[in-house]
């Protein structure tokens, strides 16, 4: 079976490691210093359930609440990673209204969207609690993860979800959700 392209699209407020998560699932490594992305585009193959999927991954800019939606971010695009930082009250807002911006512009009522919270490595610092997340992403009605761009289950973990949101979109998606397997 020839691979599915399916493109993604990581959204969220500055900093809240967008780029990270990426990286960390692309080469598996964790980037200490930040550089604020213009948009980057990264490509990963990666099976589940035996299926092969070549991943095209637009890292997106930073954006505010203020931000227009871009709407060529939209273009093809089978699924969305909306990214907040536990750390970071802001990011949690901005999320919000950058779902509705989203909402809004595909004009469908439910899009491939997985809801992750980042920086959890950040104990002390941890702003958000879980429960907020998770409350957020049941009223959206898609999965919610928390994770950490410091370790690569974590972030592989995050793709895999949307993958499967995707596919279920899609009707081509089985009911177990326990057997990914990374390659
Ligand atoms: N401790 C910790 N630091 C993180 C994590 N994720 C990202 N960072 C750090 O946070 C900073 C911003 O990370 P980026 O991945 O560049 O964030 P971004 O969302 O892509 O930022 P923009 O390009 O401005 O939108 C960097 O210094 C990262 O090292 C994490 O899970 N834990």
């Amino acid at each position: 079976m020839p691979p599915k392209q399916r493109k993604i699209a990581i959204m969220g407020f500055r900093s809240v490691g967008k780029s990270s998560l990426t990286i960390q699932f692309v080469d598996g490594q964790f980037v200490e210093s930040y550089d604020p992305t213009v948009e980057n585009t990264f490509t990963k193959r990666i099976k589940v359930r035996g299926q092969e999927y070549e991943l095209k991954l637009v890292d997106t800019a930073g954006q505010d609440e203020y931000d227009i939606f871009p709407s060529a971010i939209a273009m093809d695009t089978h699924g969305y990673l909306l990214v907040y930082s536990t750390t970071s009250a802001k990011s949690y807002e901005v999320v919000q209204v950058i779902y509705e911006k989203l909402i809004d512009m595909t004009g469908k009522a439910s899009v491939p969207i997985a809801l992750v919270g980042n920086k959890t490595d950040l104990h002390l610092e941890r702003v958000i609690p879980f429960e907020e997340g998770k409350k957020l992403a049941d009223s959206w009605k898609v999965p919610f993860l928390e994770a950490s761009a410091k370790e690569n289950e974590s972030a592989a973990r995050v793709f895999q979800t949307l993958i499967q949101v995707i596919e279920e979109a899609d009707g081509t998606g089985s009911q177990e959700k326990s057997s990914c397997i990374l390659s």
